[in-house]
């Protein structure tokens, strides 16, 4: 297996305008890993994820995937990403969502036929694939963008939020397969509310007022802050970081 990073964050300082929205972050996503960045609503995950996604440059510091410094077209084809706000046509039913987004891919219809049952099937949305996209629950929304971020094989995964609305059942049958594909070797970078999902990562980055303020395994986290449960790792190395920082 290749040994080089999928991501490699180096003292990144990002903002826009005069805002500076996050401060010295460092982190490595080695092949094959899963890594779940956490954070309250405004704390900077998005700002983090467009700027290894390239979409925004590094104002310091580096940020390379793949070892190539982004934006880079080629990088960018060996991606799958999925937004936070669900970019579908609504107009074109699912099954035509996939083969658009398979075409920019450059696969072929018959590659994107054959992906896409196995991709309909990590998200369970095979039956509904040939119903219109505006008629679809939020919840469907996300899975036919979890979907479309697998096609293609990509090497790594970039996925924003990507069990919101989805139900505990089908998350553990995606947890199944993103641990599948990891363990193929692709890389997995998401970013989640729920705790449920950061136990399932191998690694955590916890971002609070535009600082990492935890990171490492959960379980190595755990027994760092003496507490049973993830969320109490953020709530303490919160109290640390207003502690340094004051509260203001
Ligand atoms: N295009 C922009 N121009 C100016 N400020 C922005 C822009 N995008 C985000 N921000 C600000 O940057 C900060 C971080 O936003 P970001 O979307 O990265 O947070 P987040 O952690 O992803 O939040 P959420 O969990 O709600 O999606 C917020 O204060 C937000 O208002």
């Amino acid at each position: 297996m290749n040994l080089v990073p999928a991501i490699e964050v180096d003292g990144l300082e990002q903002g826009y305008g005069k805002t500076i929205v996050l401060k010295k972050i460092d982190l490595t996503v080695k092949r094959g890993q899963i890594l779940a960045l956490i954070g309250p609503s405004g704390s900077g995950k998005s700002t983090l994820i467009k700027s290894i996604m390239g979409m925004l440059l590094p104002r310091k510091g580096s940020v390379k995937v793949l070892d190539t410094n982004m934006p880079n077209r080629l990088v960018l084809g060996k991606i799958g990403f999925m937004a936070q706000n669900d970019a579908l046509y609504q107009e074109l039913t699912g099954k035509e969502n996939l083969q658009f987004f398979g075409s920019l891919l450059d696969l072929s219809k018959s590659e994107v036929q054959d992906q896409m049952d196995y991709v309909a099937s990590i998200v369970n949305l095979g039956p509904q694939l040939n119903k219109f996209v505006k008629d679809y629950s939020g919840g469907m929304k996300r899975r036919l963008s979890l979907a479309i971020s697998l096609l293609g094989n990509p090497d790594l995964l970039i996925l924003d939020e990507p069990t919101v609305g989805i139900d505990p059942e089908l998350r553990d049958h995606i947890w199944d397969e993103l641990h599948k594909l990891a363990n193929g070797g692709c890389s997995i970078l998401l970013t989640t509310h729920v705790m449920e999902d950061a136990e399932q990562a191998d690694q955590l980055l916890m971002i609070r007022r535009g600082e990492t303020i935890a990171q490492g395994a959960p379980q190595q986290l755990l027994e760092q802050y003496k507490v049973d449960e993830i969320e109490d790792v953020f709530i303490a190395a919160g109290r640390d970081q207003d502690a340094r920082l004051g509260s203001d």
